[in-house]
């Protein structure tokens, strides 16, 4: 059983649901992005999700958008990321996934790097451009080297869509709350429960929920129905804010308060 699945196992066994944290790999450099892994762990997040930079993130919104241009500009590349997770992987077992687009991963080489990012701890990939329907041949590397890749569904996602995912998903499915790019937002949309208890009929892969999830509250009203809760943007906001102990500190306040809400 892969790490992710083994984290939602023991949740469930414990009536609780999974606090799932997003970062930008690199903001503000790979030094602090490799202190904040453990720390994040500690602080309540069950499932470290860490965004690859790139240049032209369509899914995202302006705060993940200056987030990956901070990145950059400090020099983070797929390799120093790799490094970084495999150093932190002395310090925790976190469960850890990788967010990106599809080109960079391309580009270092489909099956090179599900093996390098294997070796290095990663235990999940998300390629938001990737759709499951063309994510044969990544999904068959992801396989051989034992990542597990998730998949998103989104509120217009058709049944044949669904009945991929459900067919090819490990790990977790993905269910992006809103159409829309990434970003805080100040309601959780209603059709939210509906859709994730239509997924959950289909399958027992568990249901992660993301897409302007920013508060506490919130993240407890998106618990009630689904198995993880994702937070991104809420947290990265954090990092324009803050630097060095002050950014960790606000992290660990941040996190624990977001966790307090999942476990409700
Ligand atoms: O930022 P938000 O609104 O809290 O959403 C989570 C999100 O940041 C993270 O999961 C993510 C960042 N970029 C993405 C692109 C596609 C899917 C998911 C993501």
């Amino acid at each position: 059983m892969s790490r992710i699945a083994h984290a939602f196992d023991e949740l469930k066994r414990n009536g609780k649901k999974a606090l799932v944290t997003f970062i930008t790999a690199g903001d503000p450099d790979l030094a602090v992005t490799g202190e904040l892994i453990p720390l994040l762990a500690e602080s309540g997040s069950d499932i470290i999700e860490l965004g690859v930079p790139f240049s032209d993130p369509m899914a995202d919104g302006p705060t993940i958008q200056l987030s990956s241009e901070r990145a950059l500009a400090a020099g983070t590349t797929l390799p120093k990321i790799l490094s970084t997770v495999k150093s932190a992987r002395v310090r925790t077992q976190v469960p850890i996934v990788l967010m990106g687009y599809y080109n960079p991963i391309l580009m270092y080489g489909l099956d090179r790097f599900a093996a390098d990012a294997a070796d290095a701890g990663v235990d999940g990939v998300l390629l938001v451009d990737l759709p499951p329907e063309e994510a044969g041949e990544f999904k068959a590397c992801a396989d051989r080297h034992g990542l597990d890749v998730i998949f998103l569904l989104t509120p217009t996602s058709d049944e044949a869509r669904i009945r991929t995912v459900v067919r090819r998903a490990r790990g977790f499915i993905y269910y992006v709350s809103v159409t829309g790019v990434t970003g805080a937002r100040s309601g959780v949309e209603t059709t939210v429960a509906g859709n994730v208890a239509a997924i959950k009929g289909k399958t027992s892969i568990p249901v992660a929920v993301g897409f302007g999830i920013s508060s506490p509250g919130q993240a407890a009203s998106v618990a009630a129905s689904a198995d993880g809760v994702v937070v991104g943007s809420a947290i990265v906001k954090l990092f324009e804010q803050h630097r060095g102990d002050d950014l960790k500190e606000a992290i660990t306040t941040f996190v624990s308060s977001l966790k307090q809400g999942v476990d409700g």
